[in-house]
């Protein structure tokens, strides 16, 4: 039996997807919108206080495509304070006109593929700490999709040996460090927790960069024969202060 990489684990992760009913938005009267939208504002004002206070963080984008219109994404040290999170944002009265067009359950991962023997306890590590509980940045443009390692017969990364896994790790890490300064990754897992095994939420100023880091690794072995992809979806920042325009 190959042996089990231990992981660190940190906040959990709730992205919720949403399409816009604008149909039903548009015979709102313009002082109830108005209401609706500064409703919305307050939630994600009270979000960004949480990600000041670093008691856990938040994005909120507008996607590209007719897959969904907008994403929000939630990091929180509790899975608790992440399902009142969602029922809050279900109460609020613009949900009304958000139709659930996805959503992922998961939470933050380190593997300890490439951790250094150490007595010290790694959740105590500065470093380490800074990627468990993470400041999710205020990036132009973000790109979510969740992700599967390929279990085929052939092909079955659960059942390569340990120092294989490493060394292919190694080898994804050297690609992913090529794009230090342009691409912030964020890796999610979520085995036994939702559909894929892991969901990657990408940001950077640059969307070109999120094809340029993706298709990259599509050489890269643990990509090229193990990787299994859901849908992708990238969006552009969507301000607090820039609702009230997206939603006229
Ligand atoms: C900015 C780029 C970047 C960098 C620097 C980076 C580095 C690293 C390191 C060092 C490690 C291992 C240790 C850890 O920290 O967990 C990982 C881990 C992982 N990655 Fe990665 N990755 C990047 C980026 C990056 C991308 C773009 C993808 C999607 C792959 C693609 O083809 O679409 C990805 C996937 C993953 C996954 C699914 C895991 C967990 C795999 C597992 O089996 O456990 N990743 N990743």
């Amino acid at each position: 039996m190959s042996e089990a990489v231990s992981t660190l684990d940190g906040w959990w992760s709730l992205h919720l997807l949403y399409n816009v009913d604008w149909a039903s938005l548009k015979t709102l009267e313009e002082s109830e919108k108005n209401r609706l939208v500064g409703e919305l504002q307050e939630f994600l004002e009270r979000e960004e206080e949480v990600h000041q206070n670093k008691e856990g963080s938040y994005s909120f984008y507008n996607v590209t495509g007719q897959k969904a219109d907008v994403i929000l994404w939630m990091l929180r040290p509790t899975v608790d304070e992440l399902n009142k999170l969602e029922l809050e944002f279900n109460k609020l009265g613009i949900s009304k006109y958000l139709i659930p067009s996805y959503s992922y359950f998961s939470v933050i991962e380190m593997s300890g593929y490439l951790a250094k023997e150490s007595d010290e306890d790694p959740y105590e590590n500065p470093y380490v700490k800074s990627r468990l509980y993470p400041e999710v940045p205020k990036s132009k443009y973000i790109c979510f999709y969740p992700m599967d390692k390929k279990r085929d017969l052939d092909d079955n990364w659960y059942m390569l040996p340990m120092e294989e896994r490493r060394r292919l790790m190694r080898d994804h890490g050297m690609i992913g460090r090529k794009y230090a300064g342009k691409v912030k990754q964020f890796i999610t897992g979520s085995q036994g927790l939702d559909k894929y095994e892991w969901a990657v939420t990408l940001f950077s100023d640059d969307m070109l960069e999120f094809k340029n880091i993706i298709y990259e690794m599509r050489f890269d072995e643990t990509s090229a024969r193990y990787g299994v992809f859901g849908d992708f979806y990238v969006g552009v920042h969507l301000p607090t202060a820039e609702l009230p325009a997206f939603f006229k």
